[in-house]
């Protein structure tokens, strides 16, 4: 499988929304790349900066204002109310849900949520039966999917078993990674040439059987897609500005992962959770081209430009050697809110099914769910033995 050669440059410079149409150049069905500040929406849109009525200071540690004053905007935005229910999800969603399942008088809202987002591993012949005569292609998250959450971000290893039942999924279905993490970060840590990898939320896309070292030379060849490459020195810049604005918060964490960065706060205290919001706050106010998602005790900070893992795993669809887009099942496995992109794009186009990894009833657009990565592993196994069989 070869990507395309027609996705070559994406970038647009100018963000007004006079900006050329990228439907004909990128050869989506997009009508613009860019993700307008008014159209921010999506399911995120009450976690997302209100607009322009904040006035906050700097992010300092002795705050200059009162500090119920300077926290004002990061509460009455809601960050601070995303920051708390992120992983696990909130008790209110819960009560919701089982109260909206009510004709079914199922008084526990895990057995009804489980009605509507069955395991995977218990419907597998239901899904396989879609799978007739289709050529699966799997997606995969990386944290929270095949591997562990862990506290230490550079601790995430996967297991040896995971990697192997991943190695030979692969053998058999064109799979594709697709995480946050930059893409050698994630690369490293799965050490599998023969796989996708889509890092930065699928800001940086690469084909399998590629080698680390052709990154820059082959830049410009057909193997590596990069929508964001423009933001590489802003968020370099961003990245460096936020580590020292955080350096004094015990127990925050920056990460660059090339076209996006994240501040980690899973290891701070949570009366020290405002200073955070504050210091991410801040630095969306200087730099309007950047926008905040949130992620497992991560507030995550990224282009603005309409792009995030379902649009990779529509990307890394078309580039698939395939004439009929019905010919192919896609099957996405993720665990976070960022994944929630991919199963939205999937269940819109009605193509193929998300399944989302988590041990708690969540909102989600996914199809089926699995309980944890170690469920996943068997639901990879169960893959390969049923096609294994097929063949035999
Ligand atoms: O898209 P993913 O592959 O799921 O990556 C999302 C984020 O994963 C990492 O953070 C998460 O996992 C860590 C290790 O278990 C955990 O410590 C952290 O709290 C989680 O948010 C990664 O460090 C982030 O940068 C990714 O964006």
């Amino acid at each position: 499988m070869e990507l395309k050669s027609s996705h070559s440059s994406p970038v647009l410079t100018d963000p007004a929304p006079s900006s050329v149409n990228n439907k004909s150049r990128l050869g989506l069905g997009h009508s613009s790349l860019y993700h307008h500040h008014h159209h921010h929406h999506h399911h995120h849109h009450h976690h997302q900066q209100q607009g322009a009525s904040f006035s906050p200071p700097k992010c300092i540690l002795i705050p200059r204002k009162k500090p119920a004053a300077m926290l004002d905007d990061v509460r009455s935005n809601g960050w601070l109310d995303a920051m708390k229910s992120s992983s696990p999800p909130r008790k209110k969603f819960m009560k919701d849900f089982s109260s909206s399942l009510d004709h079914h008088h199922h008084d526990d809202s895990d057995s009804s949520w489980m009605l509507t987002y069955p395991s995977a591993l218990s419907c597998f012949s239901q899904i396989m039966k879609k799978a007739k005569n289709k050529r699966i292609a799997i997606f995969l998250d990386y944290d929270g999917t095949l591997s562990p959450i862990v506290d230490d971000p550079d601790r995430a290893l996967m297991s040896d078993s995971m990697r192997s039942a991943v190695k030979n999924v692969a053998k058999y279905f064109p799979t594709a990674i697709i995480s946050g993490r930059s893409r050698d970060k994630v690369f490293d840590l799965i050490g599998l040439t023969e796989l996708y990898y889509a890092g930065s939320h699928g800001m940086d896309i690469m084909g399998p059987n590629c080698v680390k070292s052709i990154d820059n030379k082959q830049d410009k060849e057909v193997k590596l897609f990069q929508p964001a490459k423009e933001f590489l020195s802003m968020i370099d810049e961003v990245f460096r500005t936020l580590v020292e604005n955080t350096k004094a918060i015990e127990g925050a964490k920056v990460e660059n992962h090339k076209f996006c960065t994240s501040v980690h706060y899973r290891n701070v205290e949570e009366t020290n959770w405002p200073l955070i919001a504050q210091c991410v706050h801040d630095i969306l106010k200087d730099y309007p081209r950047l926008r905040l998602t949130h992620g497992r005790k991560v507030l995550e900070i990224r282009p603005v430009i309409d792009w995030n893992k379902g649009k990779a795993v529509e990307f890394l669809l078309e580039s698939l050697d395939i004439n009929n887009k019905d010919d192919v099942l896609p099957i996405y496995i993720g665990d976070d809110r960022t994944d929630e992109d991919a199963f939205k794009f999937l269940r819109e186009e009605n193509r193929g099914y998300g399944i989302l990894v988590s041990p708690v009833p969540k909102e989600t657009k996914a199809f089926y769910s699995l309980k944890d990565p170690s469920e996943v592993m068997e639901f990879l196994k169960s893959l390969v033995r049923w096609k294994e069989k097929e063949e035999a």
